[in-house]
């Protein structure tokens, strides 16, 4: 109880607080006392960290704190091998030990701590080796034992919820067992260990490597007894070899070179289509190179602009339009939408722009545009369009009609036999899908609550009002690719429409952890399907999680029922985005969003709340919180633990 929790606080004072000034002992309660936290009656978190804490933890302690769920003493000076009686702190979730003294091996009785989630040991005198037994830690998210002297090699990790890990600067050797291999180097450095992802190769197991290194060799790599060596004559073939190769490449270069100066005097129009780097992200791939609607082989140097010609040369024609319904039937003509003073260009402009292949989707490939008075444009080359002229002109007319700010506005379309072009607004921030799955290295910004909220809310206020020019009006392609951004970083749907103007043949595969139960034709979508994908992308902005993410496919279930597992047994904070439990004081308006998501994503159609009343909540759960952020806690933990609760 907490009468004993208490005691057991004092004697940890008392043990190791050396002269540090730890808590008013006058007061009854140790929930009052800083770095304390109790929940029903018990001491649930106890975080001392940097307090100068100091000497050997006796047992007798941590016996009695059987209620901790999160232990963090880091960076304090404590010495000797951790206190046995933690075993019995079977509650504990989040342990953080990282900078202290102790000593000795890492001990079996942490592996009967079976529901730790971050686990970090590191830089401390840790030694002898890596248990196999971690592997009863299932829970396991966090392993840091970097900087410390462990030794051995490592054991194979099935560890399948591990997403960080660390042993660099230990004494470790071998070969990095191939489950772990996902992790940066960074994860591996300071050993003596081989294969991916470090450049070190691993020796093969042929055993003829095991005799001593003889003069004249030189052994590239210790590693228990395999050694590889190279004689004196595979150097110099080495040395030869790499000469050759970078006069190679000197060759190639100076010819590019050359090639491209002549090629600068050519005409302006042909732009080299290059990658956009931004989509360039597991799922989402880039075609470096454009397929084409018809006939005509457009070789290297390709831009819209150059198909678009060479479709309109074919047909003998080209013209600018102005007035959007005025385009006849057959007319081969760019067709704006809305004011036609506001667009600033015209046909002539577009054929001049120079391209990018922003990436290639189910109905086509999208480019950046940039026309000579700098005006930029996103341009959609449709394919499988199999439906007639007059009726994909009525289509198209109904998705120029739409006017929100928060749906990627489509500006002109063009329409030939071999080519259809659609000219959008260009969203310079990309989209929702590769902002958050894609270059996850360091200089990226981390999404945060806000902004993964006010995104939540653009894209319903934008498919509410979608749903409100119709009963029969729906999306059909709801997605996280598919919500782009504005310089403010405001959202907009994109690709309205587009699902009724194509053929079976573009069905698209990668929707399909975003396409309702209900819906086996990708073109028969509703508004309720629409939730239900809307719901899918609330719970991928919410877990950090693509629905197709790999961990799912491994355990064979989807997205949401994946969340509604976790939500069960009442580990909520679980399914959120790492970098979502850095930021405090949100987790009710995520446990909140958390519940909407469900709701979307619920498997009868008639269960699902409609657009406009999931606007109206994501509008409460953003208006109840007073907007206030912290900055983001070292410890990445945080109370958002046993918020299932709250879930109805
Ligand atoms: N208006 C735009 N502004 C900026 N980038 C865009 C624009 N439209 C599309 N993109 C980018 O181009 C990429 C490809 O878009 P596209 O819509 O062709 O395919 P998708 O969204 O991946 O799949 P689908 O065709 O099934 O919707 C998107 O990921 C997006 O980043």
């Amino acid at each position: 109880d907490l009468g004993s929790d208490r005691a057991a606080l004092l004697a940890l004072r008392k043990a190791v607080g050396g002269r540090t000034l730890l808590w008013n002992a006058t007061q009854i309660s140790p929930c009052l006392w800083a770095g304390v936290k109790c929940e029903n009656n018990r001491v649930t978190v106890l975080r001392l960290p940097g307090v100068a804490l100091s000497g050997k933890i006796p047992t007798g302690i941590f016996g009695n704190l059987t209620g901790l769920r999160t232990l963090s003493l880091r960076l304090n000076a404590l010495t000797g091998p951790l206190p046995s009686d933690l075993v019995s702190c079977t509650a504990l979730r989040n342990l953080y030990l990282q900078g202290n003294l102790f000593s000795g091996e890492i001990p079996e009785i942490l592996f009967s701590l079976h529901d730790l989630v971050r686990l970090n040991l590191a830089s401390n005198n840790f030694s002898g080796e890596i248990s196999e037994s971690f592997n009863n830690l299932t829970r396991l998210r966090t392993l840091y034992l970097e900087n410390n002297k462990l030794s051995g090699s490592i054991p194979a990790l099935k560890l399948t919820n591990l997403d960080q890990f660390n042993v660099s600067h230990n004494l470790l050797n071998g070969s990095i067992p191939a489950k772990l291999q996902t992790f940066s180097s960074s994860s591996f450095l300071g050993n003596s260990l081989c294969g991916r992802p470090l450049d070190l190769l691993c020796p093969d197991d042929s055993g003829n490597a095991a005799k001593p290194p003889e003069e004249g060799e030189i052994n590239i790599n210790n590693n228990g007894g395999h050694k590889k060596k190279l004689s004196g004559g595979a150097i110099a073939g080495i040395v030869i070899g790499s000469v050759l190769a970078f006069i190679l490449i000197l060759v190639i270069f100076i010819v590019l070179c050359r090639k491209k100066s002549n090629q600068k005097t050519r005409a302006v129009d042909i732009a080299t289509v290059k990658h956009h780097p931004e989509v360039d992200i597991p799922g989402d791939k880039p075609a470096p190179e454009a397929e084409h609607g018809g006939g005509g082989g457009y070789s290297n140097g390709y831009s819209v602009a150059a198909a678009a010609a060479a479709a309109m040369v074919g047909n003998g024609k080209s013209e600018a339009s102005n007035g959007g319904s005025a385009a006849g039937a057959g007319a081969k003509k760019l067709v704006f939408f809305g004011n036609a003073g506001a667009r600033g260009f015209d046909l002539e402009d577009l054929l001049r722009a120079s391209a990018e292949v922003l990436g290639k989707g189910t109905f086509g490939t999208a480019y950046k545009a940039v026309l000579e008075a700098g005006t930029v444009v996103a341009v959609k080359r449709l394919k499988d369009v199999t439906i007639s002229d007059k009726e994909f002109k009525e289509k198209i007319e109904v998705v120029g009609a739409m006017d929100h700010e928060n749906l990627v506005p489509l500006r002109a379309y063009y329409y030939s036999r071999d080519e259809k072009l659609l000219v959008y607004d260009y969203m310079p921030m990309g989209s929702l899908s590769a902002l958050l799955h894609g270059n996850k290295g360091a200089g990226r910004t981390p999404l945060n609550w806000d902004m993964r909220s006010a995104i939540a809310l653009g894209a319903a206020r934008g498919l509410d009002y979608l749903h409100s020019q119709g009963p029969n009006i729906s999306h059909g392609n709801i997605k996280s690719s598919n919500i782009l951004l504005t310089k403010s970083y405001d959202a907009r749907v994109s690709d309205f429409g587009l699902a009724h103007l194509v053929g079976p043949s573009s069905t698209p595969n990668r929707v399909a952890g975003y396409r309702a139960p209900e819906v086996t034709d990708p073109r028969k979508v509703s508004q309720k399907a629409d939730v239900y994908s809307f719901g899918i992308l609330l719970l991928e902005l919410l877990t950090g999680k693509p629905p197709t993410h790999a961990l799912l496919n491994e355990e064979g279930v989807d997205l949401p029922r994946w969340v509604q597992s976790i939500v069960k047994e009442e580990w909520t904070s679980e399914v959120f985005d790492l970098e979502l439990l850095r930021y405090q004081n949100v987790e009710e308006e995520m446990v909140q969003l958390l519940q909407l998501a469900i709701d979307c994503a619920a498997q009868y159609p008639d269960k699902r709340p409609s657009m406009p009343e999931v606007t109206r909540r994501i509008e409460e759960l953003r208006r109840s919180s007073i907007r206030e952020y912290h900055d983001p806690q070292p410890d990445i933990s945080n109370d958002a633990d046993d918020i299932s609760s709250r879930l109805s």
